[in-house]
């Protein structure tokens, strides 16, 4: 097991990219503190599967944009499990929609959902971290979408670059503490994020058709790197991403 130990947290926990995150890192031996927002079914089969692997789990519904769910959710993990060794920043939404009548609400929530609470958390992560002592990881969940563009996510795509870029900057300012922030670049990973789109499908099979190990990836794809990250497997690793598409990202022809 590569998380032995661990005390890892992680937000948007309830589905897809996050849910499969955080039963990885139960299975490879971690405590899981979960951030979940409006889904209480779900959240509540998570730590079932959380609990069955022998595994603590603490959960807070909050909302990642709302300033006060970072701090509340990481001492609130902190105390129930004893600490935090890494954080996930995961937690995002797409809602895809054509840029010359772009919505303001829609904008402004998606930057501050994607973009904004990832930054108040990763910040809570690492001041909970350096007050510890003994270092740790900070993940955050970017994007192939951080390095090329969607007609339709114009608002999207900018949060995923600020992202990596929030990894890399943060690397810098924490290396002193011995806390790693890497981001992870998936490619497309059919999730209820990308459901309605990915439901055409002429586009469905575009993006399959770009991936040259020819299936869109699986949560539990993106959840490995994340155990790798969090892990000291990667003990030497900051400042840097990982690109996991497939091979999407570098299929031109
Ligand atoms: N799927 C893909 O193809 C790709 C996804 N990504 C990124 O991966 C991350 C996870 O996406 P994915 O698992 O696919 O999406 P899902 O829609 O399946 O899951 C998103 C998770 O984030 C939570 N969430 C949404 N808004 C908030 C909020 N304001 N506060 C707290 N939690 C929130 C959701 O909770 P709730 O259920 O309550 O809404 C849900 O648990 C995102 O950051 C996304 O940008 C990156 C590249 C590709
Ligand atoms: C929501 C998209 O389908 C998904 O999210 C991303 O970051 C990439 O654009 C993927 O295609």
């Amino acid at each position: 097991m590569l998380l032995e130990g661990q005390k890892v947290l992680i937000t948007g926990a309830s589905r897809g990219i996050g849910r499969a995150t955080a039963i990885m890192c139960a299975r490879h031996g971690a405590d899981v503190g979960l951030n979940v927002y409006k889904d209480p079914d779900a959240t509540a089969d998570v730590v079932a599967e959380i609990e069955a692997l022998g595994r603590k789990a603490f959960v807070y519904d909050g909302d990642v944009a709302d300033a006060t769910s970072a701090p509340a959710f990481v001492k609130g993990a902190a105390a129930a499990l004893g600490g935090v060794t890494a954080f996930v920043s995961n937690a995002g939404i797409c809602p895809f929609h054509s840029f010359l009548d772009m919505p303001q609400d829609v904008f402004l929530r998606t930057l501050n959902v994607n973009y904004t609470g990832a930054y108040y958390m990763c910040q809570a992560a690492a001041n909970q971290m350096v007050e510890q002592g003994g270092g740790g990881s900070i993940i955050a969940v970017s994007s192939i979408s951080a390095l090329v563009g969607g007609e339709m996510q114009t608002h999207y795509t900018p949060t995923k670059a600020g992202v990596h870029s929030l990894m890399q900057s943060t690397a810098i300012a924490l290396g002193r503490y011995g806390i790693r922030c890497n981001s992870v670049m998936p490619g497309t990973v059919a999730t209820d994020i990308n459901k309605d789109d990915l439901a055409d499908p002429a586009k469905r099979e575009y993006m399959e058709k770009r991936i040259p190990l020819g299936r869109m990836g699986h949560p539990d794809d993106i959840a490995k790197v994340v155990v790798f990250l969090a892990s000291d497997l990667s003990s030497y690793v900051t400042g840097a991403s990982v690109l996991t598409d497939g091979g999407m990202f570098v299929n031109l022809q």
